[in-house]
């Protein structure tokens, strides 16, 4: 997933909650990583874990996690490690979970059934109050306990309760539409799943879902092996021809790395 605009000194959403510390935008992306292994940690029954058994469980290197940690002014104790549940509270703190987020989903078709149909939304703090689309072919359906409605109503429904998060699951072309009426009641967080870039004011978030990115980046170190083992040993620095004349000096600046 990547992030498709922030605004200005925005990190750890300063203004909205003074206390909360300025935290790295590669550190909150991690933050989640680390609450889920510890979910996993105390449903297991442990109480305690060390930095190198979270680290290992969320997949990251434990200096990395240590000095995230340290940004939440949590360093652990010497010989016992961390304390499980209240590391989830710090967690679930800094990432405004404490109280659940309501989130309208616009576009209810292929994409956006998966989303609504999926329960794994609510154990993570989002409760999915609004499925829109445009189609009235589909207003009216029931999903979940949810029935669409038409994405005209989103100004009453934003009304009626105050959306944290809107999702767009239309197609690349009515997705700024639908990103405009977002924004015109009041939401400021949006995640985009249609192949394109959303142009919003300042103070809105948007990050962006697009699987084949993902593909693509993994397509490029399939590439970049082959070539590799293909390619006789040069001394360290391997020269690969790209199109166009383009060479490629230094196989280790690749993308996503
Ligand atoms: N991010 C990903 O990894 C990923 C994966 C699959 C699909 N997609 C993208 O997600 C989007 C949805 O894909 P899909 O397969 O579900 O498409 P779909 O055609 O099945 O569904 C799109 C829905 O959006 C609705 N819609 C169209 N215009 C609208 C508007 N202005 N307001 C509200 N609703 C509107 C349609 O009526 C339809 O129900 C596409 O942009 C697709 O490229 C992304």
């Amino acid at each position: 997933m990547s992030q498709q605009h922030r605004h200005p000194g925005a990190s750890g959403r300063a203004g909205a909650v003074p206390a909360l510390p300025d935290l790295p935008e590669a550190t909150v992306a991690r933050l989640p990583e680390y609450l889920r292994a510890l979910h996993n940690l105390a449903e297991s029954g442990h109480e305690t874990v060390s930095s190198e058994g979270l680290a290992s469980a969320a997949g990251v290197n434990s200096a990395k996690l240590r000095k995230d940690l340290s940004h939440l002014g949590s360093y652990g104790t010497r010989g016992v490690g961390y304390d499980v549940a209240l590391l989830v509270e710090q967690i679930e703190f800094v990432l405004g979970l404490t109280q659940r987020r309501a989130v309208a989903l616009v576009g209810v078709g292929n994409l956006g059934h998966a989303l609504a149909g999926y329960d794994g939304f609510a154990s993570r703090g989002f409760r999915i109050a609004a499925l829109l689309d445009a189609d009235p072919g589909r207003v009216g359906e029931e999903i979940n306990g949810l029935v669409v409605r038409h994405v005209d109503e989103l100004p009453r429904i934003a009304a009626e309760e105050p959306i944290a998060i809107g999702v767009i699951a239309t197609p690349a072309r009515a997705a700024q539409a639908v990103a405009d009426q977002l924004v015109a009641v009041g939401v400021t967080s949006i995640l985009n799943f249609a192949p394109c870039v959303l142009s919003v004011p300042d103070g809105v978030d948007v990050r962006k879902v697009d699987l084949a990115i993902e593909l693509q980046i993994l397509s490029f170190h399939e590439h970049r092996k082959a070539s590799l083992t293909a390619l006789p040993a040069t001394g360290g620095t391997a020269l690969t021809a790209l199109p166009g004349g383009l060479a490629a000096t230094d196989p280790q600046e690749a993308i996503g790395t």
